[in-house]
C-alpha cells in the first residue's frame, strides 16, 4: 500500500488552529523523516524537519508518536509548524495580506539518513488568516487608519483594539484571527502607514481616542466599552489608553513595560517623560547580534518613577503576558513594578501570566519563534529571546488566556467550535 498523509480537520484551517497529522501505509516500525516548508510573501523559505518511526501497524500519528530528533524532539503534534525557521538570517514570519493563506508543504521521506530518502507521500496545509465569514473593512475615518474585522453573524460583537509596536505599519493578522473567535477587532496603525507620521514620535493619545470613539459608535460593536490588546510599544500605548481614556473595560499587555519608553506620552495637559536608554549598555551577542535587554535606564524611585504610566487609573482589569526570556527589555521585572504600584495605591493586583523560556515576540499560536530580527530603532538585528519549544507552548497558552480574559470581561463572544481532534 502506498503511504499517504492525512490531516484533520481536512481542508483549509485558521493559522491558530491545531491539526492532527498522521501517515498511513508505512511498513511496520519504518523510520521516516517528515519535512515542512513554507514560503512567505517576500519569498523567504521557512523549513523544519523531524525523525519518526511508524508503529507496528505501519501508522504514524503525530499526536501519539514522539519525534526522535531533528528541528525538535518529543511529543509535539504541531512541532512541524512552530519549529519552522527561515533560511534568510534574522527573518520573522509575518503575514501582510490576511486575505490570502500561507501554504505549508508536508513531505514524508524514507529513512533517517542526513540526506533525504525517497519521497513517500506529500500533503499541502492551507493555513488561513481570515477565518470563514469574517468581514474585513478598511477604516479611513478622520485621522484613523485601521482595519476592522467583524465576526460572522449579525452582531453587535464585543470590541477589541489591537496595536503592534516599533516597526509601524498596519499589522492585521492577529486582529483577523481574533475576529474568528467572536470579537470585532480593529487593527490600528499609528505610524509608518499611508498619511500617518513616517517615523515613531511622541505618543499622542488623542489619536487613539479617535479610534476608540470610532469603535464605540460602530453599530456592530457592543458598547459601552471595548478591550485593548497590544505587544511591546503597542502594549504601553494600550496601558496609557486604559489609564487616561474612558470606555475601556479590559486591557492585555504582551511584553509591555508600563513606562513611557523613549518618547513622551501626551494627553491633553498631561505628559509622561520617557525613561530613556543608554546604548552603551547594549552587548554584542553571537553573530554580531545586539542584545539590548539592559539598555533602558534604571527605574529610579521604583514604582514612583515619573516615567511610569499611571495604570492605577485604569477602570477595567489588566492582563500581563510576560516572557521571562524577553531580550527587548525586562518585562518580568516591569510587571512586578506595575503590580507593586497598583498595590501601593490600594488596587487589585493584575493578572500576570509569566512564561519561562519565552521571548519578546509572543504571537498567536504556531507562529515560529522569532529569535532575532531587525529592530527599527537601532536599525540593527537584535536578540528577542525565547527557546523555541517553551516559547511555542507559551503562545498557545497565552492565546487561550487572552480569549478567556476578553470573553469574561467584554462578554458574549460567540465561540468558534474547536476542531474535533
Ligand atoms: C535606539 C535603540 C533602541 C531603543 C530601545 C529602547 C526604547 C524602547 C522603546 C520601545 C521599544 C518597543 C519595541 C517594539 O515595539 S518591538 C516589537 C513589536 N514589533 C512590531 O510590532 C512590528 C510591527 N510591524 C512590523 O512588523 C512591520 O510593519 C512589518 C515587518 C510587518 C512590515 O514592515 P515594513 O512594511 O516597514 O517592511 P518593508 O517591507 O518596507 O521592509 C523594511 C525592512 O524591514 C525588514 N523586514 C521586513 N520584513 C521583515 C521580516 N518579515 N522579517 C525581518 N525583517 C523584515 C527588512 O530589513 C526590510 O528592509 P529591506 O531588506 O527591504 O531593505
Amino acid at each position: 500500500m502506498a503511504a499517504s498523509v492525512s490531516v484533520e480537520p481536512a481542508g483549509p484551517c485558521c493559522w491558530d488552529e491545531p491539526v492532527r497529522i498522521a501517515v498511513r501505509g508505512l511498513a511496520p516500525e519504518q523510520p521516516v523523516t517528515l519535512r515542512a516548508s513554507l514560503r512567505d510573501e517576500k519569498g523567504a523559505l521557512f523549513r523544519a524537519h523531524a525523525r519518526y518511526c511508524a508503529d507496528a501497524g505501519g501508522q504514524l500519528d503525530l499526536a501519539r508518536a514522539p519525534a526522535l530528533g531533528g528541528s525538535f524532539a518529543g511529543l509535539e503534534p504541531m512541532g512541524l509548524l512552530w519549529a519552522l525557521q527561515p533560511d534568510r538570517p534574522f527573518w520573522r514570519l509575518t503575514k501582510r495580506d490576511v486575505q490570502t493563506p500561507l501554504a505549508v508543504e508536508l513531505e514524508v521521506l524514507d529513512g533517517h539518513a542526513p540526506e533525504p530518502g525517497q519521497l513517500l507521500a506529500r500533503a499541502l496545509l492551507e493555513r488561513r488568516f481570515l477565518p470563514p465569514g469574517v468581514r474585513r473593512q478598511p477604516v479611513r475615518a478622520g485621522r484613523v487608519r485601521a482595519t476592522l474585522f467583524l465576526p460572522p453573524g449579525s452582531g453587535p460583537f464585543p470590541g477589541v483594539i489591537d496595536i503592534y509596536g516599533v516597526g509601524g505599519g498596519l499589522v492585521e493578522y492577529r486582529a483577523s484571527l481574533l475576529a474568528g473567535h467572536g470579537f470585532a477587532t480593529m487593527a490600528l496603525a499609528f505610524y509608518g502607514f499611508e498619511d500617518l507620521p513616517k517615523e515613531y514620535g511622541d505618543i499622542h493619545l488623542d489619536y487613539f481616542e479617535e479610534a476608540l470613539c470610532y469603535m464605540i459608535e460602530h453599530p456592530q460593536v457592543k458598547g459601552p466599552s471595548v478591550g485593548l490588546l497590544g505587544i511591546s510599544l503597542g502594549a504601553d500605548i494600550c496601558l496609557s489608553m486604559a489609564s487616561f481614556l474612558k470606555n475601556i473595560s479590559a486591557t492585555v499587555s504582551i511584553n509591555g513595560s508600563g513606562f513611557s519608553g523613549n518618547r513622551t506620552i501626551r494627553y491633553q495637559q498631561t505628559s509622561i517623560p520617557p525613561l530613556g536608554h543608554d546604548l552603551r549598555r547594549s552587548k554584542v551577542a553571537f553573530s554580531g547580534l545586539l542584545d539590548i535587554v539592559d539598555i533602558q535606564n534604571d527605574v529610579v524611585g521604583w514604582c514612583e518613577n515619573p516615567s511610569m504610566i499611571p495604570v492605577e487609573r485604569a477602570q477595567g482589569p489588566l492582563l500581563f503576558i510576560v516572557g521571562q526570556d524577553d531580550h527587548n527589555w525586562r518585562s518580568e521585572l516591569y510587571a512586578q513594578i506595575i503590580s507593586e504600584r497598583l498595590q501601593a495605591r490600594g488596587k487589585d493586583s493584575p493578572q500576570v501570566m509569566s512564561y519561562p523560556g519565552t521571548g519578546h515576540y509572543i504571537e498567536p499560536p504556531y507562529f515560529p519563534v522569532c529569535l532575532a530580527s531587525l529592530h527599527k530603532l537601532p536599525n540593527k538585528p537584535v536578540l528577542w529571546g525565547g527557546e523555541p519549544r517553551a516559547h511555542s507552548h507559551a503562545q498557545v497558552d497565552a492565546w487561550k488566556q487572552i480569549l478567556a480574559f476578553f470573553g469574561k470581561h467584554l462578554g458574549g463572544a460567540q465561540k468558534r467550535l474547536p476542531p474535533k481532534l
